[in-house]
């Protein structure tokens, strides 16, 4: 069974069409990269997925439960965490901080309660704070918990939006070019993480990346985009040897 399932998802711009029927399945466990040229509509179903856009026609199923018409937040307390493009985190906020957001979807009373529920609030809080000490230590950035994130490096900061993600305890992870402006040594992390996210903490993992290289070494399953249409999809393996792929993409990519 799918955890994940798009069938035949239509976006419009107006009169451009981002996406024109899109259907894929995303397994248990996996890590499923979504590839292709600028403009080819990976962000578009990104956010479509994680309930940012609503697509003009189609339907999307998660633990086959239809969640085409949920609004983000619903989707995230289901188990769906997003990373940016670009980093959106609260810069003047220490990294620790930032993660205990991430924690704000588990809350059962709520940021502002107060009076009667204190108890109630502080014990969650508590807990919370086991589940960020945690990913602190699992991310290795114990040193940094109580600096303010715009003091750090980008490689650190694009760790710190990670973590963000992950305190939500996802089942499935999006990840929009979490890789992207990173030097080699950064970005060996990154895949790094990334593998231990899907193996230690049975994370499914959707990514997008440009780095070839990296999809190809970590992904499971590639899906291959080109003008808001699927043109391939299959193993690393498979999608290097679809001549449509090298046409659109590959090709490009590699010269
Ligand atoms: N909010 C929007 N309003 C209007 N058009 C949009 C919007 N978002 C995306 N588009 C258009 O939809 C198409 C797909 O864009 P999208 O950003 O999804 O591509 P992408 O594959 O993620 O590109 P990149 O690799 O550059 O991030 C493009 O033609 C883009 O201009």
């Amino acid at each position: 069974m799918g955890l994940l399932r798009l069938e035949n998802i239509h976006l419009y711009f107006g009169g451009v069409a981002a996406l024109s029927g899109i259907s894929l399945e995303v397994h248990p466990g996996q890590i499923f990269a979504i590839i292709g040229p600028n403009g080819a509509g990976k962000t578009s179903l990104l956010n479509c997925i994680s309930g940012l856009y609503r697509p003009s026609r189609g339907a999307i199923f998660f633990e086959d439960r239809d969640i085409t018409h949920l609004p983000p937040h619903k989707r995230a307390a289901l188990g769906i965490a997003r990373s940016f493009q670009n980093i959106e985190l609260f810069k003047h906020m220490t990294v620790l901080d930032n993660l205990m957001l991430g924690r704000h979807v588990h809350m059962r009373t709520g940021l502002f309660s107060g009076g009667l529920y204190w108890g109630r609030a502080q014990k969650e809080e508590i807990e919370n704070r086991w589940v960020v000490e945690e990913i602190i230590d699992f991310l290795e950035i114990e040193n940094i918990r109580y600096k303010p994130v715009g003091t750090l490096s980008y490689g650190l900061q694009k760790r710190v939006e990670l973590g963000r993600a992950l305190a939500m305890n996802p089942k499935l992870l999006l990840l929009d070019e979490p890789m992207a402006g990173m030097n080699v040594e950064e970005k060996e992390d990154m895949a790094r993480f990334i593998l231990d996210i899907s193996e230690e903490r049975e994370t499914t993992i959707i990514l997008i990346e440009h780095d070839m290289g990296v999809v190809m070494d970590i992904s499971d399953w590639v899906t291959v985009l080109d003008f808001g249409r699927k043109i391939g999809e299959g193993t690393p393996e498979e999608v290097q040897r679809n001549p449509k792929v090298i046409e659109a993409y590959l090709g490009e990519a590699a010269g």
